[in-house]
C-alpha cells in the first residue's frame, strides 16, 4: 500500500485528490496539509474531501507527519511545492508535482532534486491532454511551416498563472517538433497595431471566467483549411486520477525527473 500525503488538501485539486485516493486501489492517505493560516488545520481530511472520516488531521507542515507517508502529491503554488521538495529530498521520498507557474530557476531546483529522488512533474495529468500532446507532435510534423499556430486556453476565474502550464507545454511540443525555440517565437496576446503575423510565431491567448475547469485548443490554420486539436476537462477528477496513476507508477522508480508521458508509456513516436 502506497501512503501519500496531499499538500493543499482543502484546495480545488486537494479535495478532488482526497476523493481520488479513496477510489484508487493500492493507495491510502497518510497525511494532508494546508496553509498555516487556515482555520481548517486539525480538521479531518476525509471530511474536507466529503468522503467520511479518514482519521487524517490537516497539518500546517508535512514535516510534522513525515513518518506517515511515502510520497507527496503537490498541487499548490510554486513556493509551497519547493518547500515540500526540500522535505522529500531530505527524507528520500518521491514526489508527484502538478503545480504550474514555475520560473526557470524554480524548475532547475526540481531538476536538481530529481538526481536524488524520483519526481513526476506534469502540468496536466489527464490522459486526454497527454494524448493530445502526441497528436500535436504528429500534426506539426505533417503540417510543417505551412500553417499559423495559435494556442487558446480557458480556465476558472481563480487561476493565478497564465498562460496555463498545459498551453505552454503544448507550445513547447509544437515548437520542438518544428525546430523552433519557443522563447523566440511565442507571442502572448495582441493589442493595438501588432502588424502582420509572422508565420513562425506561436500565439497564446488566455481566457479567465467563472468555473471553467480547463480547456485547450491548438489551431493549425492554412489557406483553405484549419485543423483544431482540443481538450475540454469537465471535472478535476480527471487530473486527480492521473495523479494517482503517477503516484503508483513512481513509487518503485529510481531517482529521476519523469513526465506523465513516461507514466502513460507515450514516449514512443506515434505516426
Ligand atoms: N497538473 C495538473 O493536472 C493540474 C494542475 N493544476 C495546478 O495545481 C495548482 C493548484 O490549483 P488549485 O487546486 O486550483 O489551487 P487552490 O488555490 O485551490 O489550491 C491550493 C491550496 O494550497 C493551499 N496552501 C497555501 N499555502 C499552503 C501551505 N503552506 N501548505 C499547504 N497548502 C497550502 C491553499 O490555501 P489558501 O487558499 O488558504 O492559500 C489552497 O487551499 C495550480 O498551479 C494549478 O495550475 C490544477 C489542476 C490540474
Ligand atoms: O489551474 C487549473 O485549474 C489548471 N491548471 C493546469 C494548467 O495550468 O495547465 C491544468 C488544468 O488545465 C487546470
Amino acid at each position: 500500500m502506497i501512503r501519500v500525503a496531499i499538500s493543499g488538501a482543502a484546495g480545488r485539486m486537494g479535495r478532488s485528490l482526497i476523493q481520488a485516493v479513496c477510489q484508487y486501489e493500492g493507495i491510502t492517505l497518510g497525511a494532508a496539509s494546508e496553509c498555516p493560516d487556515s482555520p481548517l488545520i486539525g480538521s479531518d481530511a476525509g471530511e474536507i474531501g466529503r468522503v467520511g472520516v479518514l482519521q487524517v488531521p490537516l497539518v500546517d507542515n508535512l514535516d510534522k507527519s513525515k513518518e506517515a507517508f511515502d510520497l507527496i502529491i503537490d498541487f499548490t503554488r510554486p513556493e509551497i511545492t519547493l518547500a515540500n521538495l526540500v522535505l522529500c529530498r531530505d527524507q528520500g521520498k518521491a514526489m508527484v508535482i502538478g503545480t504550474t507557474g514555475f520560473t526557470q530557476e524554480q524548475r532547475q531546483k526540481i531538476t536538481k532534486a530529481a538526481i536524488e529522488i524520483p519526481i513526476v512533474l506534469a502540468p496536466n495529468m489527464s490522459v486526454g491532454v497527454n494524448l493530445c500532446l502526441k497528436l500535436l507532435e504528429t500534426a506539426a510534423r505533417v503540417l510543417k511551416d505551412e500553417v499559423d499556430i495559435e494556442i487558446i486556453e480557458a480556465h476558472h476565474r481563480h487561476k493565478v498563472d497564465s498562460p496555463s502550464g498545459t498551453a505552454l507545454r503544448m507550445g513547447e511540443v509544437v515548437a520542438k517538433t518544428l525546430g523552433r525555440d519557443l522563447n523566440q517565437c511565442a507571442v502572448y496576446g495582441r493589442q493595438g497595431v501588432s502588424g502582420e503575423r509572422p508565420r513562425e510565431s506561436i500565439g497564446f491567448s488566455s481566457l479567465r471566467a467563472g468555473d471553467i475547469v480547463g480547456e485547450h485548443t491548438v489551431i493549425f490554420a492554412a489557406e483553405g483549411e484549419r485543423i483544431e486539436i482540443s481538450h475540454k476537462a469537465s471535472s478535476r477528477m480527471t487530473f486527480a486520477l492521473g495523479a494517482m496513476r503517477a503516484s503508483q507508477w513512481v513509487s518503485d522508480k529510481p531517482p529521476g525527473l519523469y513526465d506523465m508521458q513516461d507514466v502513460l508509456g507515450l514516449l514512443k513516436k506515434v505516426n
